[in-house]
């Protein structure tokens, strides 16, 4: 991906079945449990590098000592800091007394993170900014145990503003607006609730306040307490999360938009973003992950219960099928077999833009997440030149020979590796002149193998989203290669609309496909078209959410695919530079076809699964009309 779009973030939950002396005693440590959250952790790394955080529980540990430990970061490298962290006294233990360090009796009443529950988090933030208060996992402290409250999630919400304000209206008055702690307080809200009810009942009954406490913490029903929080989340989410005793979730919402994949057996519950970084942690086949069920929770009580329950009505499938394109790790067998479809798919399109004259085309790809992609693409192309020579042969007819022969089987695709990225290129260079001619040297070419003037290069991207580092690095370093033209492939349709459910990409105008579409109604004089929108969205501006209309789309309308990916290469083309230059897209009938599990596709075609996309989306076109440059939710 030539673009670096700030997207997603990771989740781990693991809860250890056994006492921590089982694992001493099998795998030769009671970190067992640690270094497994470590390794889940660091393999998801790509779901977020703004900050990462780790919680740990110890189950049952006497009144008076620490139960919950926390470390959260959002340094350069947070993961590493995080366990910096943790290391610590771990270290320290080391020095002063080895063998303590190795007894998990010892460890679990002395030393933090040496408990049965962990739950890690990873955040590309799309609410508020990056400072530390926005880092998961989020700390709910109470003195009773089971009203403790910890959570960590991959997820947007649209309407953080209603369910902010749904707190204020119970007399609550939060110290702080981010979305995590937002959910933390109406999750907490419910467990409050539910600890009471449970209270009432049992004091009703004439027990005493420590039974009490003991009948909460075996009863607390947590799929109720998740049903009364979530009904009005309006978003995509995969939120986990544990509460003081020992009782831990993950919830996922009812369109499968946020993934979440769970491992079980009689020692240990795995939960994750992402099949294959539990298969590799694990080393467990991919048919033994499960996917956690759209508006499902999974629940672990206390005494080790592992249940799946429903918690809100699943609605039609829509996971986000940018997971499939690009976020998600390739390694997962399924995600790896649709990205090869996806460049398979578009073949036919690129022989036919270059005539099929493959003596004169080299075909490469943009390092490192199309790669993929670009398999698919070549298959796909060979296999097209196989009907190709076919037909050659067979219009032979009699007239066949060796050589005659030869010349056709031996037409090859010309396949090398062109594009290198070098560098990052941040601080160093200051002022703007200089600097876009450094970021040009992001990227870097291999010399020598495209024929001057005559060769066509057909590159492949696995999204075009702003189209900046084309624009600015990777056009022009291909240009000094000299090939006659141009072709970028992107295994992705053309991103139109906002995402609203946890990728970054909130803004209309950052998109080249939109300011495309706006530069063809001035161009064919149709201004009025951006005036009329914004007129509606205006109208529609302070309706509820459910009532709201995508009308952007009436922007796209008047123009085919190809017009906007012609306009879109005509503006990302340098002027500087010689190649012709062509943009080809994946269709999104392609893409459902490649991916046909994840059909999640609104950044493509403007159907959002939520009403509040349709809010977002509306607030999104005023202030790019208005020129405000804050995000649409
Ligand atoms: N990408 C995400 O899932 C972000 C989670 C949350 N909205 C935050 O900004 O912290």
């Amino acid at each position: 991906m030539s673009d670096q779009i700030k997207h997603e973030c990771g989740i781990v939950l693991i809860r250890l079945l056994k006492p921590l002396e089982y694992y001493q005693e099998k795998y030769g440590t009671w970190r067992y449990g640690l270094n497994k959250l470590y390794l889940l952790m660091e393999k998801q790394h790509n779901r977020g590098q703004d900050g990462a955080g780790a919680v740990n529980l110890k189950i049952d540990q006497p009144a008076g000592q620490k139960y919950f430990s926390r470390h959260r970061s959002n340094k350069a490298n947070p993961i590493k800091d995080v366990f910096e962290k943790i290391n610590e006294p771990f270290i320290k233990q080391q020095e002063k007394n080895p063998e303590l360090l190795n007894d998990p009796v010892y460890a679990k009443e002395h030393l933090p993170f040496a408990g049965e529950l962990y739950l890690g988090h990873l955040r590309y933030g799309t609410f508020g900014n990056h400072s530390i208060d926005y880092v998961h996992p989020v700390l709910r402290e109470n003195n009773w145990r089971s009203r403790n409250l910890t959570l960590a999630g991959n997820f947007n919400l649209t309407n953080v503003d209603e369910i902010f304000q749904s707190l204020t209206e119970l007399g609550q008055h939060p110290k702080d607006y981010t979305d995590t702690v937002t959910i933390l307080e109406n999750v907490g809200h419910f467990l409050d609730e539910e600890n009471q009810l449970l209270f009432r009942k049992y004091k009703n009954e004439g027990k005493s306040n420590r039974e009490i406490s003991q009948c909460i913490e075996d009863e607390l029903n947590i799929r109720e307490i998740l049903e009364r929080s979530s009904r009005r989340w309006d978003g995509g989410y995969a939120i986990a999360g544990v509460v003081g005793h020992g009782d831990a979730f993950v919830t996922r919402d009812p369109w499968g938009i946020r993934p979440a994949c769970y491992y079980a057996d009689d020692e240990i519950v795995v939960v994750a973003s992402e099949r294959p970084v539990i298969q590799t942690a694990m080393n467990v086949r991919s048919v033994q992950v499960k996917e956690l069920k759209p508006g499902h929770a999974l629940i672990i009580k206390k005494n080790g219960k592992v249940t799946e329950e429903l918690v809100r009505v699943p609605q039609t499938r829509r996971s986000c099928s940018f997971e499939r394109i690009y976020f998600s790790r390739g390694s997962d067998r399924k995600i790896y077999e649709e990205r090869k479809e996806l460049g398979r798919l578009l073949a036919k399109t690129i022989l036919e833009k270059v005539n099929y004259d493959i003596e004169n085309t080299v075909f490469s790809y943009i390092p490192n997440t199309a790669e993929t992609a670009f398999y698919g693409m070549m298959e796909g192309v060979r296999r097209e030149m196989d009907q190709v020579k076919k037909q050659q042969i067979l219009d032979m007819g009699s007239d066949i020979d060796a050589d005659k022969l030869d010349k056709i089987l031996s037409l090859e695709p010309r396949v090398e590796k062109i594009a290198i990225k070098d560098v990052k290129m941040r601080t160093f260079i200051a002022d703007d002149d200089s600097r876009d001619d450094m970021v040009a040297h992001v990227y870097d070419v291999t010399y020598g193998i495209v024929k001057n003037g005559v060769d066509t290069l057909v590159i492949i991207d696995d999204s075009i989203v702003r189209g900046t580092t084309l624009k600015k690095s990777i056009l022009r370093i291909l240009d000094r290669l000299h090939p006659k033209k141009i072709i970028v492939v992107s295994s992705a349709p053309q991103i139109r609309y906002p995402d609203c459910y946890g990728i970054d990409m909130a803004k209309l105008k950052d998109f080249c496909a939109f300011a495309a579409a706006v530069e063809l109604l001035n161009e064919s004089g149709r201004t009025h078209i951006i005036d009329e929108v914004y007129k509606k969205c205006k109208e529609q501006q302070f309706l509820p959410k459910e009532e709201i209309v995508n009308h952007v789309k009436e922007i796209y309308r008047p123009f085919t695919a190809e017009q906007v990916s012609a306009k879109i290469a005509e503006m990302l083309r340098p002027e500087d530079i010689e190649a012709d230059v062509e943009l080809v897209y994946q269709s999104v009938e392609n893409l459902h076809a490649a991916c046909p599990d994840d059909n999640g596709d609104w950044y493509f075609t403007g159907d959002y699964p939520t009403p509040g996309g349709n809010k977002v989306v509306n607030t999104s076109f005023i202030n790019f009309v208005e020129g405000n440059t804050g995000r649409a939710y």
